[in-house]
């Protein structure tokens, strides 16, 4: 059976959650069930605290899991990341309050909050800056109101959290972060596991990608072929109709608009596009 870890809650959990489901694995039927045995597939889910899931599978009880980027660096924990899962994107930044600092370089000698202890403590040493370091569970933003701290290290997202305390981002990103499966440092691929990222790619690709359909003159298909390249190339069949061809071919979901309207003008018709329920590769 593969041991999976999945974030039970926080800003990771439902894009995990239903990103499992679309992979085909068995969903939990409440927030408070924490094991669920996916006897079908061959996998055990197991739901744990997202700052947590590095840490088990470092320790190699899980074989993979599902956390932040963020989270694995912050953590130490002997962990690689196998593949990106496109939701949970976020900065990890510093803050402070609006215009009293400039660059990472200002905070020698100041005490910064955050949850992110680890991470933002390798980050000033390779900064070559002194600063106290305070350790807080959460809501890190009002560490500064209460003179707990001079400034802020923090996951950033939309920024709204920051805007409301009247604090202000400065320096460069710490880091970007999304959310990642990962599994042992060095451990071998079992079969489960390598089937476990043929379907959740297959889910990413599905959700990257639309099918386009449509009729072209068949010598406009170069033309045509260089708009739509397709995987592996596309599918190019003869239509009904003497000297027009048919052409399939999986397409970006960002863009697919400027696509169609560029097969507009070199003459395409009937141009089709569907969402892509699942697929492999
Ligand atoms: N507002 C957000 N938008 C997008 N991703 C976020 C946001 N907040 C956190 N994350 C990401 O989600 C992951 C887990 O953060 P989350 O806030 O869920 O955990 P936590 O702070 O330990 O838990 P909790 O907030 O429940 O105490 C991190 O990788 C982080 O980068
Ligand atoms: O830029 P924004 O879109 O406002 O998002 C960023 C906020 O989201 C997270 O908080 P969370 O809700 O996880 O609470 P926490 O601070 O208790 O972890 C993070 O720690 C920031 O506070
Ligand atoms: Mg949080």
């Amino acid at each position: 059976m593969l041991r999976l870890a999945v974030p039970n809650k926080g800003a990771l959990s439902e894009g995990a959650q239903n990103m499992l489901k679309e992979a085909g694995y068995r969903s939990r039927r409440d927030s408070k069930e924490l094991v669920v045995v996916d006897e079908e597939n061959g996998c055990e889910l197991f739901f744990l605290r997202p700052r947590d899931i590095a840490v088990y599978v470092g320790e190699g009880t899980l074989d993979a899991g599902i956390t932040g980027r963020d989270m694995l660096i912050d953590s130490g924990a002997p962990v690689e990341e196998i593949m990106t899962l496109g939701f949970g994107a976020s900065t990890f930044r510093l803050a402070a309050r609006a215009g009293t600092m400039r660059s990472v370089k200002d905070l020698d000698g100041q005490r910064i909050a955050t949850s992110y202890a680890g991470l933002l403590e390798k980050y000033l040493s390779d900064e070559g800056v002194d600063a106290r370091v305070i350790k807080l569970d959460g809501a890190v933003e009002t560490a500064i109101r209460l003179g707990v701290a001079d400034a802020v290290a923090d996951v950033v997202e939309t920024g709204t959290t920051l805007r409301n305390v009247g604090l202000e981002v400065f320096g460069d990103p710490i880091m970007r972060s999304e959310g990642v499966l990962i599994k042992q440092q060095g451990a071998v691929d079992t079969h489960s596991l390598e089937q476990l990222v043929r379907r959740l790619q297959g889910v990413v690709h599905a959700r990257d990608f639309v099918m386009m359909d449509y009729d072209i003159r068949a010598e406009r298909i170069e033309e045509a072929i260089a708009l739509t390249p397709g995987m592996e190339g596309p599918t190019v069949s003869p239509l009904h109709r003497e000297g027009w061809v048919a052409v399939r071919a999986m397409v970006r979901r960002k863009g697919h608009q400027q696509v169609m309207d560029k097969l507009w003008d070199i003459g395409a018709r009937a141009i089709l596009v569907t969402d892509i329920y699942a697929c492999r590769l």
